[in-house]
């Protein structure tokens, strides 16, 4: 890890721990929506170490492949061993899976479960990916029209280049957050962001639809 993605990921810690507290100090209880992916790895070291009321803090993903919570591929997974440490595992984490077979069996289920938490969300931290998704708003999801203009908290998508379907916000649902953020490290995602910068085609670039939220960016080499 490069000082400066370590040093990047403890200024987004400070940034995040500084809304919540902020918003802590007004509601009783406050939502943190996270990304998975391997970027946030010590941006969620950074973060649990903070001095917080976790216990009134819920966490959630902005979305999720559709396996096992102990599967290396679970962003959940990533979620409990990497964030829940320390202060922060006395968060309340919900996570966007069930035992139904398939996303699509389980959405209704989970969409219920999404429905108590305490919206709009403090925060929505985002990552990228370097064909331009974010949360699962994959530019070959067979879904993306859907989950792009739904009202629905969350939509199953299947998406070709993919090895799972998965289960992911809607963009609407994404939204309403107060703050929205944007993780990302090196110089290919830093092209891809300008490039969605430099056009308005939503469905080439999916994170397009984040950059008028506004969007803080948080980037290193
Ligand atoms: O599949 C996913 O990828 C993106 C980016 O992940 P990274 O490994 O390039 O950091 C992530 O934001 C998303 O939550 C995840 O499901």
């Amino acid at each position: 890890m490069s000082q400066a993605r370590q040093q990047l990921a403890v200024q987004l810690a400070e940034a995040v721990a500084e809304a919540l507290r902020s918003d802590l100090d007004a509601q009783q209880r406050v939502l943190l929506v996270v990304s998975g992916g391997s970027t946030p790895v010590p941006f969620f070291h950074a973060l649990a170490a903070y001095d917080l009321p976790w216990s009134r803090v819920d966490v959630t993903l902005a979305d999720e492949r559709w396996v096992a919570d102990d599967s290396p591929d679970s962003n959940a997974r990533l979620v409990r061993e990497h964030l829940l440490q320390g202060p922060a595992a006395a968060a309340n984490f919900v996570a966007l899976t069930s035992a139904a077979g398939t996303p699509e069996q389980g959405v209704a289920d989970v969409s219920e479960r999404v429905e108590s938490l305490a919206w709009p969300a403090s925060v929505v931290v985002l990552g990228m990916g370097g064909d331009g998704h974010t949360a699962s708003l994959f530019p070959d999801s067979r879904e993306l029209d859907l989950a792009l203009s739904s009202d629905e908290p969350l939509v199953a998508v299947r998406t070709p280049s993919q090895p799972q379907p998965r289960i992911t916000f809607s963009a609407g649902r994404l939204h309403q957050a107060r703050r929205h953020m944007l993780h990302i490290n090196g110089d290919d995602k830093r092209s891809v962001l300008a490039a969605a910068l430099g056009g308005d085609d939503v469905r080439a670039l999916p994170i397009r639809a984040f950059l008028a939220c506004p969007l803080a960016i948080y980037w290193a080499p």
